[in-house]
């Protein structure tokens, strides 16, 4: 598989390298290969911006002032300051990469339009400066003069520059292609489709946002060395707001997370006002209207179309062989993977004996409703700890507060004798406690393989070089993920999973995030109303479930409003009841306590001890 790849590769840079020689001479020819040399920069800055806004869904705005300082500083290095050819492009890429990572920085806890915002705001500055900053760009005069790389006399030929071009444009598409089916393509994706629940299961959402600003800001400085040196000249003009714009649509009406489709809506709009110049004074209009119709009706651009074909073909041709959730025949066959058995979980914590989770005097108020108020308690190593309470009696937030989503006002969370409180949720997942939401949280647009490999973020290290350049123990760690991730699958009971997350029905998709939750090996797993909107048969087989996976060794913290589920489960029980905690201990106890009765379960409540 891999090796076709390279094949494919390999095919194309010599289809590159030899396709401009083919188009013969004159006029048209000269005008159509310098198009082809503007198209294939606008490309490559369109695949920075399907990183940052295709695949992390940030939107930005800023595209072509990446393009302008990528272009400039090159310029300004080489032509201005008479510094190496390529020592010139390596501090450009340097430069934007700066500038990328700046714009990331500012952009952290900003989101949607208001983003949109600051990324115009920052474009609109870089502008400025190459046009007002004369001294350093020449203003509007611009610089001309640039020239091409070290195979001089070969490359002043624009075909040969274009063959060229062409290949860095292979090279940026086959990196980004690799990185997208990669544990950051799939952290990037996850960041994009659930900020909360990526964070949750251990990716660092900041440090993503800045990974995908910074990439973006370097495909666009490549691109910018790429255009300025096909073209020889630059001005401001070329790296407008406007420009910007022209590359988010070029982006979406590709597919803005399809490198192919991008590519192919950059090619596009380059030459589709081209063709429409036939119209005249109209063509700016149809241009427009078409580009209007694209968006509204093929939302997901060029690439959008190819995957549907695809996937109505496929359909046609396929039974379905997910196995239904309430087998549990099936189930009890199957073997509890070995990594999830109870040895790595003691040598993480020593002793079985000390308390995982201790929680003291916890304190959150929001306003004037204590949502927490000075609540203790203590998870064994062991142990099926249910929280229950009635609604609003502060147990979700308690939860939240545990896995980093709040910051407790007062009191301490100590988690395996270290204290979290306030730490980020990526963190706390890193240390090994996962949990799952009551209103479930998946990354809707991806497979359900791809949910559960972002489990495993945290608990692999390839870096997005050693991915991009296809190194062997990339490789074979993302063929490892792939096999661990299938085994969870398979053992909560999915055999097929190449399904969107969006399409599976709400018990799977519980399953789903608790196999997400599962998939790293956690000390703690954390299920907040696991059963709600489940039927008896899904909740009959996630009670199963649960208890062979507690059996294995796995501490388990449960908020449940199935009684009949706490009482078979739990080994402690605590009670909330206004963000109070009204009772702790052993379940004959607290199922029998008249305040909690009182409180909680009622007078009809008949506890059948097992
Ligand atoms: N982000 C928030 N901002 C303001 N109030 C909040 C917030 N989150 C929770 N609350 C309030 O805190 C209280 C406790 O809510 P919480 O969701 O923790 O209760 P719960 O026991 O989990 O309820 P349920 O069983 O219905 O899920 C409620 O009064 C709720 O309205």
């Amino acid at each position: 598989m891999k090796r076709t790849k390279s094949l494919w590769l390999l095919l194309l840079v010599v289809v590159a390298c030899f396709a401009p020689w083919m188009l013969g001479n004159g006029p048209q020819i000269d005008y159509f290969v310098t198009l082809m040399i503007l198209a294939v920069s606008y490309a490559i800055a369109c695949l920075g911006l399907t990183v940052v806004s295709g695949f992390a869904g940030q939107i930005s705005l800023a595209q072509a002032a990446f393009y302008g300082v990528g272009a400039y500083s090159f310029a300004i290095l080489l032509v201005l300051h008479h510094v190496p050819y390529w020592i010139s492009v390596v501090f450009a890429i340097l430069l934007t990469l700066v500038s990328g990572l700046l714009l990331g920085l500012i952009s952290l806890n900003i989101r949607s339009h208001y983003l949109a915002l600051v990324t115009i705001g920052f474009g609109i500055i870089l502008n400025l400066v190459f046009h007002n900053w004369t001294d350093l760009t020449k203003g509007a005069d611009g610089i001309g003069g640039i020239q091409r790389p070290w195979l001089g006399v070969l490359l002043d030929n624009d075909k040969f520059y274009l063959s060229f071009a062409l290949v860095v444009l292979l090279l940026t598409g086959f990196f980004i292609a690799k990185l997208k089916r990669s544990r950051w393509g799939r952290a990037l994706l996850a960041l994009r489709e659930n900020e909360l629940a990526a964070e949750v299961v251990g990716v660092d959402t900041y440090r993503m946002k800045l990974v995908a600003f910074t990439f973006s800001a370097v495909a666009g400085g490549i691109a910018g060395i790429v255009y300025a040196s096909g073209a020889r000249y630059i001005s401001p003009d070329m790296f407008t707001f406007e420009k910007s714009v022209l590359f988010f649509a070029m982006t979406l009406i590709g597919g803005s997370s399809s490198v192919t489709g991008t590519v192919a809506g950059a090619f596009l709009l380059t030459f589709l006002p081209e063709w429409l110049r036939f119209l005249n004074g109209m063509y700016l209009v149809i241009y427009g209207l078409a580009i209007i119709l694209v968006l509204i009706f093929v939302p997901g651009g060029l690439s959008g179309i190819a995957e549907n074909l695809a996937h109505f073909l496929r359909k046609k041709n396929r039974r379905s062989n997910t196995i239904p959730i309430g087998d549990v025949e099936r189930e009890q066959q199957k073997d509890v993977p070995g990594w999830l058995l109870q040895a790595d979980k003691k040598m993480f914590t020593g002793s079985t004996a000390d308390s995982l989770l201790k929680v003291s005097d916890l304190v959150l108020h929001f306003g004037g409703v204590k949502a927490v108020d000075g609540v203790s308690l203590q998870v064994l190593q062991g142990d099926v700890h249910c929280v229950i309470g009635p609604n609003g009696s502060g147990k979700s937030t308690l939860l939240n507060l545990i896995s980093g989503i709040y910051k407790p006002q007062s009191g301490q969370i100590l988690f395996a004798g270290q204290s979290i409180g306030g730490k980020k949720p990526s963190h706390i997942a890193r240390l090994g406690m996962t949990r799952t939401f009551q209103n479930i949280r998946l990354f809707p647009e991806m497979t359900v393989l791809e949910n559960v490999m972002v489990g495993l973020h945290t608990r692999t290290s390839a870096s997005m070089l050693q991915i991009g350049f296809g190194l062997p123990n990339a490789a074979k760690e993302e063929r490892a993920m792939r096999e661990r991730a299938i085994e969870i699958l398979d053992f909560v009971g999915f055999a097929e999973s190449n399904q969107l997350a969006k399409n599976l029905s709400y018990g799977q998709q519980r399953m789903v995030e608790i196999a997400r939750a599962l998939v790293s090996n956690p000390i703690i797993l954390m299920l907040d109303e696991p059963a709600a909107g489940m039927n008896e048969e899904e909740t009959r087989k996630l009670v199963h479930l649960l208890k062979r996976l507690n059996q294995t060794g796995l501490t388990i913290v449960l908020i449940e409003h199935d009684m009949a589920m706490v009482s078979s489960m739990a080994s402690q029980i605590t009670v909330l009841d206004f963000g109070k905690q009204i009772a702790s201990g052993l379940p004959d106890a607290i199922l029998s306590d008249e305040r909690v009765i009182k409180a909680y379960l009622g007078e009809d409540f008949e506890y059948a001890s097992s």
